[in-house]
């Protein structure tokens, strides 16, 4: 739930017209981004509301003659991408990718990111670390001041996870093992998602480095220097932040 919602919670129609705003700067965001793409590119595809409308208006593109080969960062990203017919390689086949457009949880001025809302972070980071270029696209609700609102989402082994979760109380940040449909949820690397209580943490990346040391958790959802460009939908317009 947005800190909009929670201030507002019995306010309806001001929910329906905030979802509706947010969805339209998510689609002004998505189409900017897309202007980067040009044919002969291989473009990292990343998971996500947002990302998902962007791939939407690739796939309209490529219906139209663009020439570009896809990297899908999740499962869910792939199929959608294949429904569009965009032409589709593996993380591991792709020699390089000149391009990646993802979205995030939330962002600060620094351009250091939170991900992994959907559980695709481990991806994600291995797509944007090996990019030319990293564009994340985003509505105006994921811009903070100061990264930790959103619970920072870490993807652990399984066999490791209790002994993590001992670890990470032991360090306050409170771990809460993702759920989806009553069942833990699985990536598709086949772990499982922590998420983590940051908001009182005023060194994150002390804290990532902190947390990479612990044996089992594969990846953490901090991503404090892969975004070159960050566009985010602000009603009617759109902001350009570059690194
Ligand atoms: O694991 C999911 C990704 O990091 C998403 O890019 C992130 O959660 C943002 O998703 P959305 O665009 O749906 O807010």
């Amino acid at each position: 739930m947005s800190a909009l919602e929670r201030e507002y919670p019995a306010n309806k129609k001001f929910k329906y017209q905030l979802m509706t705003t947010i969805d339209h700067e998510k689609k002004r965001a998505a189409l900017e981004a897309v202007k980067y793409v040009r044919s002969g590119m291989t473009v990292g595809l990343g998971t996500g509301s947002t990302a998902n409308l962007m791939i939407k208006e690739l796939g309209r593109q490529v219906a139209n003659g663009l020439n570009i080969i896809g990297v899908p960062s999740s499962e869910h990203t792939r199929k959608l991408a294949l429904e569009l017919h965009i032409p589709l390689i593996s993380l591991a086949e792709a020699a390089r990718i000149d391009l990646t457009i993802d979205g995030t949880d939330e962002f600060d001025p620094y351009l250091q990111l939170i991900k992994g809302g959907g559980g695709a972070l481990l991806h994600e980071k291995i797509l944007a670390y090996n990019s030319d270029l990293v564009i994340i696209i985003a509505d105006s609700q994921k811009q903070v001041k100061r990264l930790g609102s959103f619970k920072l989402p870490i993807e652990t082994i399984p066999l490791a996870t209790q002994k993590i979760i001992q670890s990470l109380t032991q360090m306050q940040l409170q771990p809460t093992l993702r759920v989806k449909e009553g069942q833990n949820f699985i990536t598709d690397e086949g772990n499982y998602i922590l998420d983590l209580n940051i908001k009182h943490i005023t060194n994150i990346p002390s804290l990532n480095n902190r947390l990479k040391e612990i044996p089992g958790i594969v990846e953490t959802g901090l991503f404090l220097d892969l975004a070159d460009i960050i566009i985010v939908g602000k009603g009617e317009s759109i902001r350009t932040y570059k690194k």
